[in-house]
């Protein structure tokens, strides 16, 4: 990130913006594992999102973390209906519109709009940049007063380019430039609500602060509301009011940014954190290092998903998974699933906290080895005298 972005101070209010917009209840993906070659049989699954709970209030935004393959994305489709979800139900202002069919979903669809990842791949390189924002105001029946043509020069100005850069093509632009298109074509669609899918990811760092600003100001002023999805913990921090935090299709813990960032209960949040220091720069000390890979989704921990890499696991972890609950100690909204939080701080700690035990033992042999050579060496330098 970029110094342009004050990350120390973050920029919103923590308070709760207007009534529910959308509302995700147990909601579950599992992607079919198939076998064989002629009568494909379903031999696994993997469960990329697994009964999860969520509520975005009008004008809010909401950041979701977690690390790479956690079932952001995922859960970012399943809003946006670009897949269908196993189980559990998606709410839009009250509506249920889990499996409402595409005829239906059309007008609801417009006010959901997605930001991808890729500005790139996500605007056809055959189109000017006005067909490309005029498209699905077309297909949605939007017509705004004064015409398209009118609306898309305003809609470049409003996300920073200049209008007068209606006829060219995405390849005249930079990649931030082409990221303000995408976000130029999701407002001509008037949307209540964006999915940014780590929308800053792939740009240059000088630029990802640009891109920042420019979707809070947009979130502030047109009062949009956000599903923010990023790894980037400082990131989401500065964009976000509230933040849910995911591990391996489940949320484990979910509550407005202070108690987040300056009070994480789970372990988990707490080594996200310590691993992306920039994000809390209050907290100097704290050190976890959130070593290993996610267990693969296809076979899931039992209990607590998160146990394998957890340095307070007990037995009753493996046995019984936690729910996501309010537990002592926690601000209202503030949830967290896990048997043996955190206390509410991220106070320093004296010594590593190592989550992988691979690599545990292998630091613990290493210093093993290193203390058997020293007392060598001091026998060896006593022997000679
Ligand atoms: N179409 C699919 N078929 C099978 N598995 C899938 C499919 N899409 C995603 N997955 C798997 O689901 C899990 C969650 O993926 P997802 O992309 O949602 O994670 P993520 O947290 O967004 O990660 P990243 O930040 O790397 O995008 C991963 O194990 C992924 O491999």
């Amino acid at each position: 990130m970029s110094e342009q972005l004050s990350l120390a101070k973050p920029a919103l209010p923590s308070q709760r913006k207007g009534g529910p917009l959308l509302e995700v209840e147990g909601l579950t993906k599992h992607f079919p594992l198939r076998d064989g070659f002629l009568f494909k049989r379903q031999v696994g699954a993997v469960q990329a999102v697994d009964g999860v709970d969520f509520t975005i209030h009008e004008g809010e935004a909401l950041g979701l973390v977690g690390e790479s393959g956690c079932g952001k994305s995922t859960t970012g489709r399943l809003v946006t209906r670009l897949l269908e979800p196993t189980a559990g139900q998606i709410l839009y202002q009250g509506h249920n519109i889990t499996h409402t069919d595409r005829k239906h979903l059309a007008p609801i669809r417009s006010q959901i709009q997605m930001i991808f990842q890729d500005p790139y791949a996500s605007l056809n390189p055959r189109q000017t940049v006005g067909t490309i924002i005029t498209g699905p105001m077309e297909i949605n029946h939007i017509q705004p007063p004064g015409g398209h043509e009118k609306r898309v020069r305003e809609l470049l100005e409003t996300v920073g380019l200049n209008p007068e850069h209606y006829n060219r093509f995405p390849h005249e632009f930079s990649g931030g430039q082409r990221q303000r298109i995408g976000i130029a074509r999701a407002l001509g669609m008037q949307p209540k609500l964006i999915i940014a899918d780590e929308p800053v990811s792939a740009l240059d760092v000088s630029i990802q602060a640009q891109v920042v600003n420019l979707l809070q100001k947009l979130q502030h002023e047109l009062g949009i509301a956000f599903l923010f999805i990023a790894h980037d913990l400082a990131i989401v921090r500065h964009f976000s009011h509230r933040v849910a935090v995911m591990y391996l299709g489940k949320i484990m813990e979910i509550g407005n940014r202070t108690d987040i960032y300056e009070t994480p209960r789970h372990p988990y949040t707490h080594a996200l954190l310590s691993a992306a220091p920039e994000a809390n720069p209050d907290d100097e000390q704290e050190r976890i290092r959130l070593a290993g890979d996610v267990p693969s989704p296809i076979n899931p921990p039992t209990g607590c998903r998160f146990r394998t890499r957890c340095w307070k696991a007990q037995q009753k972890c493996t046995t019984e998974e936690p729910p996501l609950l309010q537990i002592a100690g926690n601000n209202t909204g503030h949830l967290t699933a896990c048997h043996y939080p955190q206390d509410p701080t991220t106070a320093a700690r004296d010594e590593d906290v190592v989550l992988d035990p691979a690599l545990a033992a292998l630091e613990q042999n290493a210093q093993e080895s290193a203390e058997e050579s020293a007392e060598e060496s001091a026998e060896g330098s006593a022997e000679e005298q």
